[in-house]
């Protein structure tokens, strides 16, 4: 399935993960196998230590495989130099995080523009057009002068969204987007990310939330390192 629509974007094949501390190994990856296709809303679940966030950190060009080989568009990428893996991360993933990560001394609008200031637009105009632009995506263009200790949490929540979508990146990478939300902000977030996936956005999301699958089109769960189960869905 690797037609216009459904590119192949991340293929995984064979990934071990080891942390070393001392002389003792510890194996978070056992021979994980992974394919992402443009479209998909893949949630990875697992219990606490099962290795998603690790899994989540070479999905976005964080971290590397001990072993194993990891294709980025077709492109081997295991062996890039940490700036060029850094260049492709900028471009091509974005992030959302449980806590938000804004700085707080930014108003919203230099914290969505950062991604662009980072990929090197010195235009403050056409930053100050884009920011406008995605944080009328998520809803909340009239807080683009506010302050970020102003807003609700899932505002602030909307702010990382516009910041993650500014570079208009391939991937957003969530790690428990709704974990610091109540319940019902936590659905507005989460419908929020499932229109932008209905509009083709590609997104992967660590949850420990059973509720949350529902939003999903496919479901990975880990157990010490491993899939135990994939399950593809409606979405
Ligand atoms: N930098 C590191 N050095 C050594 N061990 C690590 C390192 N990072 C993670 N680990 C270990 O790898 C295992 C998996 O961690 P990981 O954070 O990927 O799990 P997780 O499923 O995301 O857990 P949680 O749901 O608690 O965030 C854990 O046993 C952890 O202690």
């Amino acid at each position: 399935m690797d037609t216009k629509e459904h590119r192949l974007l991340v293929e995984i094949t064979d990934a071990t993960k080891v942390f070393y501390s001392g002389k003792l190994a510890t194996n978070v990856l056992k021979n994980v196998d992974l394919r992402i296709y443009e479209g998909d809303f893949l949630m990875i679940l697992g219990k606490s230590g099962s290795g998603k966030t690790t899994l989540m950190n070479i999905i976005g060009f964080l971290d590397r495989l001990t072993t194993g080989t990891y294709s980025f568009l077709g492109e081997d990428i295991s062996h890039l130099s940490e700036n060029k893996k850094s260049e492709i991360r900028n471009q091509n993933v974005g992030f959302i995080f449980q806590q938000f990560h804004l700085i707080q001394s930014l108003n919203v609008s230099q914290n969505v523009e950062l991604p662009l200031v980072y990929g090197g637009e010195s235009n403050r105009k056409e930053r100050l057009k884009l920011s406008k632009k995605y944080l009328e995506l998520v809803g909340i263009p009239e807080k683009m002068q506010a302050k970020t200790t102003e807003l609700s949490g899932g505002q602030q929540q909307r702010v990382a969204i516009a910041r993650a979508l500014i570079n208009e990146p391939l991937i957003i990478m969530a790690d428990e987007p709704t974990g610091a939300l109540d319940s019902e902000t936590g659905a507005g977030v989460m419908e929020l990310l499932k229109g932008l996936n209905r509009s083709g956005k590609t997104i992967v999301m660590v949850t420990h939330d059973e509720d949350l699958l529902a939003y999903a089109t496919r479901v990975i769960r880990m157990q010490d390192g491993s899939f135990i189960e994939e399950e593809r869905m409606n979405g």
